[in-house]
């Protein structure tokens, strides 16, 4: 070969060589820009739903208006004004059933998605009963949906959170094996009345909260307090109360109209103290009496309570002389009946503990659901405390619990139906914006994992009654001042934030509000 021609073949693998590494080097960095963009510029699927959520106990007042009847909170606070801690009631609350104009033009100055709001059941069936339809109730909605969806807003019921009516109660709540029923005739009502406009619907509000806070002790009304019993009775029945009232939408108005009806858990990230194989026993014990007792009949492969959990309930009834279990399992028919009824998983999540059973002490009545498990729980000192007793910030908790409804479901879609911090007031909530941005970023975290979360719901729009907590604790992106009579609106900060991240579907870590000024943005 000719030393010219050689030279020149020589040449051409060098600079093919070159041409390699370069090549090899511009997508090296392709990749590192790509992975760079994913971790510091991340956006939200342009299909992630973004909203607020509300109840209406918490926020409509106009407690005896227009043929509404009592239910279990207006009863606990009528007649047990000690139970709440400023003594306040939710007779005016934040009296969205007279301002709800307000509200819409507030999710409109937010330029959110989606609204989460919850139906008072005796204000449409004052009776409890559906042998009387109250139309000044169901009005009202049609007032509140029409609103919504004139600027956009994308409704989504929840039909019970936690306002049985009282004449309900009086006949035993959600202890009656017939709530399966009533609760079944009030959804039919329900669904008669909205579906034509309402594509999404949530059965109930935290079964766990439902029933173990209302029934199984004394934290929620109607204050029952019938400890390791009425939780494990009203867990059969608002199992099955839930799977009625969703195979009613899937077989009756899905086919008409579409939609979406599903079940909403409240889930704390439960992590064992240490990673021994006890600690993480006791991980487990604590999710299935906290949320896996409730949502393991529908989304578990064998459905049924949690195994374990029967078997701890049952061993201990035992000892403790009980002739039969305090929980007693579905039947076959029961389990088929209920598993699968959900489109979605609803997780309400706000904090997080660990659990160990070192740290159990016999400080729990005999019988009851901790007593059965023999776990206990720590905070740590370095999370952040919230002006809630039970509530601090456990980092990462977002992403811990959303891989935990994965590691134990598998992959399906989730709605966060619910989040957010409580303080005591003021408009500067720095530590409310630092809790949003914090738990969005573990929602990316988890999105960029490949789970399917379709949406996320602030709690709330703003401040509300907060339970036996009263207007002691404040959750709302928009303040309310409860001493002016027009129980006016202002945004907090953290709504300025919020807003930013719906506009630009990122989260900036850097993004300050230049302006106390909101308006509403072009389209909505
Ligand atoms: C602040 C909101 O709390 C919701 O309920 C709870 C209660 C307790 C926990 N927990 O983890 O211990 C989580 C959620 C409730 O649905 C809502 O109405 C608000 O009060």
């Amino acid at each position: 070969m000719p030393i010219n021609m050689f030279r020149r073949l020589g040449g051409l693998a060098i600079l093919h060589g070159y041409i390699m590494k370069l090549l090899v080097l511009l997508l090296c960095s392709a990749v590192a820009v790509t992975y760079g963009k994913v971790r510091q510029g991340r956006k939200f699927p342009d299909d992630f739903v973004f909203g607020v959520a509300t109840a209406s106990y918490q926020i409509e007042g106009a407690w005896d208006e227009d043929g509404k009847s009592e239910n279990i909170w207006d009863y606990l606070v009528h007649n047990n004004p000690d139970a709440i801690v400023d003594r306040s009631t939710g007779d005016v609350a934040c009296d969205s059933y007279h301002k709800y104009k307000r509200d819409v033009e507030m999710m409109r100055e937010l330029g959110i998605d989606s609204y989460r709001f919850s139906l008072s059941w005796s204000r449409i069936l004052p009776s409890g009963f559906a042998n009387h339809v109250n139309e000044a109730g169901v009005q009202f909605y049609n007032n509140l949906i029409d609103e919504l969806l004139k600027y956009n807003i994308d409704p989504i019921i929840t039909l019970y959170h936690w306002d049985l009516p009282q004449k309900l109660q009086d006949l035993g709540g959600w202890l009656n094996p017939l709530v399966v029923d009533w609760f079944e005739d009030y959804a039919r009502v329900v669904y008669e009345s909205f579906s034509d406009r309402v594509k999404s619907f949530i059965t109930i509000n935290e079964p766990g909260q439902v029933c173990y806070d209302g029934y199984g002790t004394d934290i929620k009304a109607p204050l029952l307090n019938a400890t390791g019993i009425g939780e494990y009775i009203c867990a059969r029945h608002i199992a099955l109360a839930h799977a009625k009232a969703y195979h009613l939408y899937n077989n009756v108005y899905k086919p008409k109209y579409g939609g979406v009806c599903g079940y909403t858990f409240a889930m704390d990230s439960v992590a064992p103290l240490t990673d021994s194989e006890e600690d993480k026993y006791a991980a487990e014990l604590m999710t299935q009496h906290q949320w896996a007792i409730y949502s393991d009949p529908v989304f578990s492969k064998d459905g049924g309570f949690p195994k374990e959990l029967l078997e701890l309930v049952a061993k201990k009834s035992a000892a403790q002389g009980f002739p039969r279990s305090r929980l007693i399992d579905f039947t076959e028919e029961e389990k088929a009946y209920i598993r699968g009824t959900s489109d979605f998983y609803g997780v309400n999540h706000y904090t997080g503990s660990l659990v160990s059973s070192s740290l159990y002490t016999s400080q729990y009545a005999v019988p009851s659901s901790l007593d059965d498990i023999e776990v206990g729980q720590m905070i740590p000192d370095d999370w952040l405390q919230s002006a809630s007793a039970w509530f601090q910030k456990m980092p990462d908790s977002m992403y811990i619990t959303l891989k935990l409804i994965q590691k134990r479901y598998g992959d399906l879609p989730i709605y966060i139906t619910e989040n957010g911090w409580s303080s005591y007031g003021g408009i500067d909530d720095d530590d409310r914006v630092d809790y949003y941005r914090s738990a969005l970023e573990g929602v990316l975290d988890a999105l960029d994992d490949g789970l399917n979360i379709k949406g996320y719901y602030a709690w709330s729009l703003m401040d509300n009654f907060e339970w036996l907590a009263g207007y002691t604790e404040r959750f709302g992106l928009y303040q309310v001042d409860y001493d002016d009579p027009e129980l006016t609106r202002t945004p907090r900060k953290s709504a300025f934030v919020y807003k930013h991240i719906i506009k630009t579907r990122m989260i900036d870590p850097d993004y300050e509000p230049e302006t106390n000024v909101m308006t509403i943005d072009e389209g909505h």
